[in-house]
């Protein structure tokens, strides 16, 4: 970054979140379970056996939160509604008290001058619904439209930027290829089948908010530059199919309207001959996308499943905990891949963060009682990726928003409470929140509008 930074006018500042990871209660006032409800009380699949049945007590807590995020100035707030709140069955029967739950939220970030963002879903599945087949069921891409259209109705006016899918690539790549996350699935076959109705579903979404919406609906991804570790044409080709496989899997059929040759090559006789009709669902107009960013890969050929390509460790690199390379200029150079590969769509940049050491209570001056918690590596993160956000925009890519992740510390899905990215230190024996240093800092870059980066 060259100069100090002046953002675009209506920049929107703000932080992320996710239904499951913060809001504990995943049950209450008629909520059914979710596939991570299931997963987390299945032994072995989360780190110290830990669950999502308290996390961050938001579901009880969201006022003190909301509260939180006027207090750093935060412009928008990025959530996630809970589908088997709302439909606890996945479709049919509505859960009136937890249309209300998300209805009140809205309102107080509405009061607030915090303007909402929602994820229609983030990973959480209804268990009803996997018990017909979940992802791998057609059926889904009109559940999924049946569960949209309850939260259109309840909420569209208020809520005028909606998200139907957050990182589709995680959910597949992890739900049904790996079995690291819900619902534990380790197929190859099942991966693409996953992949595709996840895009249909997305599309299915879309249409129905063109229906019943007047507002704004965007497509959430997890993309990562993919840089080649030698010119050798193994490496160059191991990065390729790593690019074809993360970045351009669910971008492409979303504003392209089909797949990248690639996943024919990576994926093989498991890879279906889609109709093409599907894709003239799945391509439906859309009015931003959502990147979310952490880190970059430097990629060589290797006997790996089913990619057949490695990630090369940097051996001057910085890591978070998540063993993540600090890679600010990545974000920078995918901004321009993702305006040189699909035009000028609006964009937000909908998470970047990373989880650093921070202490389980915080820091507590023995003469104020004031608490502290100090994190200078993540404001050290933060600063360098809003600078190629910045960067970005000035070499003409449409950025339009960056939502830190995230809020709160929260539940690391089957890491558990072992990583924290939040800019607000969260005590889960007593549910303090404390703002850390890099929240005070956030809080300036946002009151300057990016100028005390
Ligand atoms: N090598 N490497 N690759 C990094 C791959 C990152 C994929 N994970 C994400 O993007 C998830 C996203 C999720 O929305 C949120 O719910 C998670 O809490 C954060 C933090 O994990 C991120």
């Amino acid at each position: 970054m060259s100069q100090t930074p002046v953002f675009p006018e209506g920049f929107l500042w703000g932080a992320a979140t996710a239904a499951h990871q913060i809001e504990g209660s995943p049950l209450a006032d008629g909520a059914g379970p979710s596939i991570w409800t299931r997963f987390a009380h299945t032994p072995g699949m989360m780190l110290n056996g830990d669950t999502g049945d308290v996390a961050c007590d938001h579901y009880n807590r969201w006022r003190e939160d909301v509260k939180l995020m006027r207090e750093l100035g935060l412009t928008a707030y990025r959530f996630s509604v809970s589908w088997s709140r709302i439909l606890p069955e996945g479709t049919g029967r509505v859960n009136p008290k937890g249309v209300d739950f998300y209805s009140r939220l809205v309102d107080a970030l509405l009061e607030n001058g915090i303007e909402p963002l929602l994820t229609l879903y983030h990973w959480d599945l209804p268990a009803a619904l996997d018990d017909r087949g979940g992802w791998l069921n057609r059926d889904i891409a009109d559940w999924f439209a049946e569960y949209a259209g309850v939260m259109y109705r309840a909420l569209d006016g208020r809520v005028k930027k909606w998200v139907t899918l957050n990182e589709p690539w995680v959910v597949t790549d992890g739900g049904y290829l790996h079995g690291a996350l819900a619902p534990g699935h380790r197929s190859r076959f099942e991966a693409p089948i996953a992949s595709h109705n996840l895009m249909r579903a997305h599309g299915a979404a879309v249409k129905a908010y063109r229906e019943l919406g007047k507002h704004e609906i965007g497509l959430v991804v997890n993309i990562e530059p993919k840089y080649p570790a030698s010119d050798s044409a193994e490496d160059q080709a191991a990065t390729r199919r790593a690019h074809a496989y993360m970045n351009e899997q669910y971008l492409h059929p979303a504003l392209l309207g089909h797949y990248p040759p690639e996943l024919k090559e990576i994926f093989g006789e498991a890879w279906p001959d889609w109709p093409a009709e599907d894709f003239e669902l799945i391509k439906q107009k859309l009015d931003f996308v959502g990147i979310n960013y952490y880190t970059r890969n430097v990629t060589r050929a290797a006997e790996s499943y089913p990619l057949n390509a490695a990630m090369v460790k940097q051996p001057l690199g910085t890591y978070t905990e998540t063993g993540w390379e600090v890679f600010p200029q990545g974000l920078a150079d995918l901004l321009l891949w993702f305006k040189r590969t699909y035009g000028d769509l609006p964009v937000y940049i909908t998470e970047n963060g990373a989880a650093f050491f921070d202490p389980p209570t915080a820091d507590v001056d023995p003469r104020t009682g004031a608490r502290r918690v100090r994190d200078p590596l993540r404001i050290d993160y933060l600063r360098k990726h809003i600078g190629a956000v910045y960067d970005a925009i000035q070499a003409g890519v449409d950025v339009r928003g960056y939502m830190l992740w995230s809020l709160l510390d929260n539940l690391e899905w089957s890491l558990g409470y072992s990583k924290r990215f939040g800019m607000i230190h969260v005590n889960y024996a007593t549910q303090e929140r404390t703002p850390k240093d890099s929240a005070r800092w956030y809080a300036e870059v946002i009151r300057t509008h990016g100028r005390k980066l």
